[in-house]
């Protein structure tokens, strides 16, 4: 297990946010965020990426070491090239830059890694963002709707590289709102709605469970309860 939530409460003043939230996340899984606009997805990933803290409730971290993140957009100083916003992110990390080559090349961007990021598009900004919550260890790594502004290549390759991830031993959390491309990837989900928990659990148990086809016959049965 990597992390438990204990009743975690993130209440905004206008008694929006997150209700109530009790989860754990396995270790070595790809794990689905899944719900629709204002469900709770993003606060509850600056929850557990520490750049807010719950109202109330507690997450207990059974894995120590660092997370890596991709945030749902990101401002590059577009000033510097590709590798050397990567270089500068692996210092701050403290971790080994011998993989940067690799990882530029993964995500499609070693042929244009000494090009300044002001010159990309937005989906080669997308992989850049990709590429930097890929440095440093094979902890937890939390993507914050990483399929934004991906064609549909990219986010082939994105599933790639999330599974690779998970067979390094990673766990993969994402948040999205497309629940065919939670059904495809995710090992587990959870699905929110309105800042509550509606169905967590093992893809194909909840499925199974719900005598539902798809996720979304799933969300859609739940939020017309
Ligand atoms: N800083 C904030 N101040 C007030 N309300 C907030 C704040 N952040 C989020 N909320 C509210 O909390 C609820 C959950 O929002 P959140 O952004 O977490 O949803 P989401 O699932 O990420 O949605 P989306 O898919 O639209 O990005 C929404 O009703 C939103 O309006």
């Amino acid at each position: 297990m990597i992390v438990e939530a204990r009743n975690i409460k993130k209440i905004y003043k206008n008694n929006r946010g997150l209700h109530e939230a009790d989860f754990t996340i396995r270790k070595g899984r790809i794990v689905a965020l899944a719900g629709g606009n204002g469900a709770g997805k993003s606060t509850l990933i600056r929850l557990l990426t520490k750049q807010e803290k719950p109202t109330s409730g507690e997450f207990i971290w059974h894995q120590d070491g660092l997370v890596r993140y991709m945030p749902d957009d990101v401002d590059f100083p577009s000033t510097l090239t590709a590798e050397e916003v990567l270089g500068l992110l692996a210092s701050l990390k403290k971790v080994d830059r011998s993989l940067q080559d690799e990882i530029l090349k993964q995500v499609g961007l070693y042929e244009v890694k000494k090009q300044k990021v002001s010159s990309f598009s937005k989906g080669m900004r997308q992989r850049l963002n990709l590429a930097q919550s890929l440095i440093g260890g094979n902890g937890l790594i939390i993507m914050d709707e990483p399929t934004n502004g991906l064609d549909p290549y990219w986010i082939s390759r994105l599933k790639e590289i999330m599974m690779e991830e998970r067979n390094r031993g990673a766990t993969v959390l994402f948040s999205t709102h497309m629940l065919a491309f939670a059904e495809q990837l995710a090992d587990d989900v959870l699905i929110l709605h309105e800042g509550r928990i509606i169905a967590a659990g093992e893809v194909e148990q909840l499925l199974v469970e719900s005598r539902c086809h798809h996720l979304e016959e799933l969300w859609l049965q739940k939020i017309e309860l």
